[in-house]
C-alpha cells in the first residue's frame, strides 16, 4: 500500500505539464508536475492564494470565468491563452522561459467538492512552439512571396468579411486597383530581376501610406489592390492619388541602376447597398481600364450606376 502511494506521488511529481487544482472561488488548492524550467516557471508558491491575489484583475476574472463555466457545463473544456511570468506576483523570472508562454488549458471539473468547494483540475500545456509555427504558416499562406504584400486569397477572404460587415453595420468599404504603367519596358530594359525589385519597393512605398486596417495585395503580375475599410469613395480617391504621386515621384535608381520614374494608373470603387464583391471589383477594374485608356498616370473613380 505504502509502495503504491509512493509510486503514485512519484508519478504525479513527474507529470511534464503543471496541473492545478483551482476552486470555484478562484483559489489555488494544489499544484503538481511541470518542473521542467525549459517550459515552465515554478508556480508552487501560488498554492493557497487566489487568482486575484497574484494577477491583474482582468486576467484573474478571465480565469475565474473559465473555471465557473467548466463547473456549470460539468465537462472537459479546452482554452488557449498567453501568459507571461511577469504577470504573476512572486514568480521567479530568471528560472523559466523568457517570453510569454502560449498555453492550452484543459479544464475538467472534479467529481466531488474539495475542501468544501467545487473545483476543477487545470492542466496547462506549453504550446508556444506549435502556436508560433501555426502563425507563421498562416502568414505565409496569406502573403505574396516576392513583395510581402498580401496575396489574392487573403484579399478575397477579407472582402468576404468586410462586405458582410457592410451589409450588417453599413461601415463604408472601398477598393483601389492599380497597375504599373509600361512595366514591360522596365523588364525589357533592366531585366526581370530588377523588375522584381521595383515591385518590392512599390509595395514598401504604398504600405507606408496606408493605415493598419488597410490591406495591400498583389492582385496579379504588376497589378495591386488596396482594400480600405471604413473609407468612402472620396477618401479612397484621395488615397489613390496619394499612392500615385508617391510612386510617381520616387526615383528607382537604387533598384534599376539609373535614375528612373514609374507611374501607376488606378481605378476606385466603393460598396453600396445591394452590391456584391464581384461588382465592387469589376467597377475598380473598369476604372483602371479607363485610366489606362486616358493616357495612364491617373485615377478614375467608378460609382455604382443605380
Ligand atoms: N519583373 C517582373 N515582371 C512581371 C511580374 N509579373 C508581371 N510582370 C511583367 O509585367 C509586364 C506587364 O506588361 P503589360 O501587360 O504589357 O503592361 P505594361 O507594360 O505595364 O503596360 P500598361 O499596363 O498598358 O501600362 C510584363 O512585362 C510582365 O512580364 C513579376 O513578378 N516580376
Amino acid at each position: 500500500m505504502k509502495q503504491n502511494l509512493e509510486l503514485l506521488m512519484e508519478m504525479l511529481a513527474a507529470l511534464p505539464d503543471p496541473v492545478f487544482v483551482l476552486s470555484e472561488s478562484g483559489k489555488y488548492l494544489a499544484l503538481i508536475g511541470g518542473h521542467d524550467a525549459r517550459y515552465y516557471h515554478d508556480g508552487s508558491h501560488l498554492v493557497n492564494f487566489s487568482l486575484h491575489d497574484v494577477m491583474p484583475k482582468a486576467r484573474a476574472d478571465w480565469f475565474l470565468q473559465q473555471i465557473q463555466q467548466t463547473l456549470e457545463e460539468g465537462r472537459l473544456r479546452t482554452v488557449e491563452y498567453s501568459l507571461g511570468a511577469h504577470e504573476i506576483k512572486g514568480m521567479e523570472l530568471a528560472e523559466g522561459p523568457e517570453q510569454d508562454i502560449w498555453f492550452e488549458g484543459r479544464v475538467q471539473p472534479l467529481r466531488r467538492p474539495f475542501r468544501g468547494e467545487r473545483a476543477v483540475v487545470w492542466v496547462a500545456r506549453n504550446i508556444t512552439e506549435h502556436y508560433n509555427m501555426q502563425r507563421q504558416l498562416k502568414t505565409l499562406s496569406e502573403q505574396d512571396e516576392l513583395t510581402g504584400a498580401y496575396n489574392r486569397r487573403k484579399l478575397m477572404e477579407a472582402l468576404q468579411e468586410r462586405v458582410a460587415e457592410f451589409h450588417r453595420y453599413s461601415h463604408p468599404l472601398s477598393l483601389i486597383i492599380f497597375d504599373l504603367d509600361h512595366f514591360k519596358r522596365v523588364n525589357d530594359k533592366f531585366g526581370h530581376v530588377s523588375g522584381d525589385k521595383v515591385l518590392f519597393s512599390i509595395t514598401t512605398l504604398c504600405n507606408k501610406q496606408l493605415r493598419q486596417q488597410d490591406l495591400l495585395c498583389r492582385y496579379g503580375g504588376e497589378e495591386f489592390a488596396v482594400l480600405l475599410p471604413n473609407t468612402n469613395l472620396e477618401d479612397a480617391v484621395q488615397l489613390a492619388q496619394r499612392l500615385r504621386t508617391t510612386v510617381g515621384s520616387y526615383d528607382f535608381e537604387q533598384e534599376l541602376g539609373e535614375s528612373y520614374s514609374i507611374t501607376i494608373s488606378a481605378g476606385v470603387s466603393t460598396l453600396t447597398p445591394g452590391d456584391d464583391i464581384e461588382s465592387l471589383i469589376k467597377r475598380a477594374d473598369s476604372g483602371l481600364y479607363q485610366a489606362k485608356n486616358s493616357g495612364r498616370n491617373c485615377v478614375i473613380e467608378k460609382a455604382r450606376q443605380l
